[in-house]
């Protein structure tokens, strides 16, 4: 069963083409990360899947359903701003999240406070960046919400956290408790957790796959390389990212699929 299906999702602002039919499709169980340049509409396809963005057209289904506000204890959604109620403090944000979600996760929640030592007390606003992207990070994996969509999670974090992050983000998938869509500019990272991606720019998709199979599609060859017919997708320095399975040249790591395709 797919989490998320979206088909031809197009949305202009102010008379400009945001998204342009944009079509991928996550797989429940999946760590999917949509990458790309900033600018590239990545925040705005994730705000038109919780409706926080109207399309103008195209086909978004949650869990094989159109969106409708019942579903929205189903999902866990992180914003890119991290913006935060003014005088809220960490013990409302506590309280309103464990109302919303049915499945909250205490345990969860109550470890990663003792862990680090935030204090319920605490008014959100006066967190530093960094710290609130991890709280509202943690407030969202302690919902255990069937989806979880996170915009650019790991920025802003020390490496610690954000190490940490990674294996909460894996560990919420083995455990089989959701999906998990992100959104990063990582790409050196995405490929410790993410299981599949699209590439986005422009509001074009340029290729969504999943990792596995998107290194089995691709090999990254010399220039100087017989490539035996293979399709080329972009040149990179003295290299050549082409799509082949043909036994050639040497498998591509996922940031060099991306920046490939991001060159093409
Ligand atoms: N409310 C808005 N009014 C006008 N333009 C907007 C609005 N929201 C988004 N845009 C434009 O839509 C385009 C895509 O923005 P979006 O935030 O979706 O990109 P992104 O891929 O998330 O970028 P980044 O990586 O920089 O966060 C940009 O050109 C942006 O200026």
């Amino acid at each position: 069963m797919y989490a998320l299906e979206i088909k031809n999702l197009s949305k202009q602002i102010d008379g400009k083409q945001i998204l342009s039919s944009v079509s991928f499709k996550v797989q429940e169980g999946e760590i999917m990360a949509l990458v790309g340049p900033n600018g590239a509409g990545k925040t705005t396809t994730l705000k038109c899947i919780m409706n926080a963005v109207k399309k103008d057209s195209g086909e978004i289904l949650i869990f094989e359903k159109p969106f409708h506000p019942s579903i929205k204890k189903d999902i866990a959604f992180v914003t890119e701003h991290r913006k935060v109620f003014n005088n809220l403090t960490l013990g409302d944000y506590y309280k309103m999240y464990k109302t919303l979600y049915p499945l909250w996760n205490d345990t969860f929640f109550k470890n990663f406070l003792s862990k680090y030592g935030f204090n319920l007390n605490e008014e959100m606003q006066k967190f530093s960046r960094g710290q609130k992207t991890f709280i509202l990070a943690i407030l969202a994996f302690s919902t255990n919400a069937k989806l979880i969509i996170l915009d650019e999670p790991t920025q802003h974090l020390d490496p610690a956290v954000r190490f940490e992050l990674i294996e909460i983000t894996k560990q919420y998938v083995n455990d089989k408790k959701g999906t998990i869509l992100l959104s990063s500019h990582e790409i050196f990272e995405l490929e410790e957790y993410a299981t599949s991606f699209a590439i986005i720019k422009d509001g074009k998709i340029l290729y969504t796959d999943s990792i596995d199979e998107a290194k089995q599609k691709h090999r990254i060859v010399s220039l100087n390389e017989n490539i035996k017919g293979a399709k080329v997708i972009a040149v990179m320095n003295n290299e050549v990212l082409v799509q082949t399975e043909e036994d050639i040249g040497e498998y591509p790591r996922l940031n060099q699929i991306i920046v490939g395709y991001l060159k093409s």
